[in-house]
């Protein structure tokens, strides 16, 4: 039954069954969602509640109220009205499933991402952002868009180190797939705005259906092509007739232990389960990085004084050793990791994160939400709240000095508990090493100067984040130490 008692939290009160979000949405697009957000905080408070169509959400945007839910070993179920429009991209894979299902795939997937494993990606990583950097200054100090050179690095990454599958520098494909993988991003929040489009034999036949499917055909296609090429040489191995000279560290790419578990227990594993976890590692393993590092590039070139402290740590590192960083190096980037928790703070590229209760939460000593509510954890605001953060919409990397006590559920970019990122050490692993290399070898300046934020399943600037890149030297540090 759609009918629930009006609740006693604070929020809007709407229409039988069509509730009240739908009033904030007509005419609204994708921009509005995080001013959205931040006014009913504000008006509302840390706990409130919206009418979504049928649906309860309850929205949490307090670190003591988000964690009874994020801690849960039992509310573990996404929602599944706003995953239903992500659902084509990522298919039932662990990111979106449920129950048994999703316990036992994310007991098997986990192990690909502990951290001595991850240790031996550092070199295919740091050679990535080698090329990167050379093309970053190949523009010369002129003004460039890094959007697609940071996609297609994180792309080009997530594909060697866990597909085991080097791409080819020129392959228009991999341009195809990172276009394609942007535009199911932005297809799927645009549609959510147009309730006309909700039913599918509709969805299908306007325009934005069509962009939206030819692309999620684009990355499923790409997904199915990366299997092939692995599993070629995976036979090869097999047989022993490998003679493409595979090494020890590409045995344990993530999609060689499903390769191995599909040998292993035949039907366990199909080939359809292969697929739905290789898009999604694919997706979730390369654009959060990719737009985590356009911000950081944002804020270094809009940070002089950061990017001259991340340089001396650097130096304290390296000196002018041009070597690749090791696991212990990444280790003593203290400062750098401070910068990388800051950016992730005020940009939280997974703002906000859903469940839907399968049994009564109790939240605090007069609140429990039943069973068939939905809960959001605003992460945003809860990352933006004066009660855990002074000067919270201020950049200052400070904040997070080693041995500031911080709440650990007022900082959740990585989410918390059960169901939080299963990349969160990959994906600090390979930002470290790309900012290390950008750091030692670039000095930023900015062309973009202030963004606004803008929401496509990932938070993201509206604005392309433009800047200038020149070659590190002593001069820059001369001129800066003279003007400040
Ligand atoms: C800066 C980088 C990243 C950030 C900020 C980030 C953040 C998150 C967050 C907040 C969640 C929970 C989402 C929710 O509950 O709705 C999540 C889930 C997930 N992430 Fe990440 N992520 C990042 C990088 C990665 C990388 C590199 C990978 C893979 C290599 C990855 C794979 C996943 C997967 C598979 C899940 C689903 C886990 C589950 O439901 O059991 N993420 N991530």
């Amino acid at each position: 039954s759609f009918y629930r008692k009006p609740s006693t939290l604070p929020g809007p009160r709407g229409l039988p069954y069509f509730g009240n979000v739908w009033l904030y949405m007509i005419g609204r697009s994708s921009k509005d969602i995080i001013p959205f957000l931040k006014y009913f905080v504000n008006y509302y408070g840390n706990i409130f509640e919206l009418q979504i169509f049928g649906m309860n959400y309850v929205f949490g945007s307090e670190a003591e109220l988000v964690k009874p839910i994020l801690t849960s070993h039992t509310n573990i179920t996404k929602g599944r009205f706003e995953w239903s429009f992500f659902k084509p991209m990522f298919r039932d894979g662990v990111i979106i499933s449920e129950g048994e299902k999703w316990r036992t795939r994310r007991k098997i997937l986990e192990p690909s991402f502990h951290f001595k494993i991850l240790k031996r990606s550092i070199e295919s990583v740091a050679r990535y952002a080698e090329e990167y950097v050379s093309n970053l200054l190949n523009s010369e100090g002129k003004p460039t868009e890094i959007e697609d050179m940071i996609y297609l690095l994180t792309l080009k990454i997530i594909c060697e180190t866990a597909m085991g599958v080097k791409l080819n520098t020129e392959d228009r494909q991999q341009n195809e797939y990172v276009k394609a993988s942007k535009l199911c991003h932005d297809g799927a929040v645009y549609r959510f705005f147009k309730l006309w489009l909700y039913p599918d034999f509709i969805y299908r036949r306007s325009n934005a259906g069509k962009t939206f499917f030819r692309s999620v055909d684009i990355i499923h296609d790409f997904a199915t092509q990366v299997i092939r090429n692995r599993k070629e040489l995976f036979i090869a191995e097999k047989t022993g007739s490998n003679n493409q000279g595979s090494t020890k560290k590409d045995k344990n790419a993530f999609l060689d232990n499903l390769l191995e578990l599909d040998d292993s227990n035949p039907g366990l594993f199909t080939e359809s389960d292969i697929e739905e976890e290789v898009s999604t590692f694919m997706i979730a393993g390369h654009n959060p990085s990719a737009a985590t590092l356009k911000f950081l590039h944002f804020a270094l070139a809009n940070h002089p004084d950061v990017q001259e402290k991340l340089y001396d740590e650097q130096m304290e590192i390296f000196g002018n050793d041009k070597r690749i960083p090791t696991g212990q190096d990444l280790q003593k980037m203290i400062y750098l990791e401070m910068v990388i928790k800051e950016t992730l703070r005020l940009y939280p590229i997974v703002p906000f994160q859903s469940r839907l209760l399968e049994e009564d939460l109790q939240i605090d000593e007069n609140t429990i939400i039943p069973a068939g509510h939905h809960f959001v954890v605003v992460s945003f605001s809860i990352h933006r709240s004066k009660k855990h953060w002074d000067n919270p919409e201020e950049f200052i990397p400070e904040r997070f000095a080693p041995g500031n006590v911080i709440n650990p559920f007022s900082f959740i970019p990585f989410s918390a508990g059960p169901r939080s990122c299963i990349g969160q050490k990959y994906a600090m692993m390979e930002m470290k090493t790309i900012m290390s290399t950008v750091v030692r070898q670039c000095w930023l300046e900015p062309v973009t100067t202030s963004i606004t934020l803008d929401y496509g399943i990932i938070l993201k600037s509206a604005e392309p984040i433009i800047v200038k890149a020149f070659p590190r030297n002593e001069n820059q540090r001369i001129n800066y130490k003279r003007n400040n």
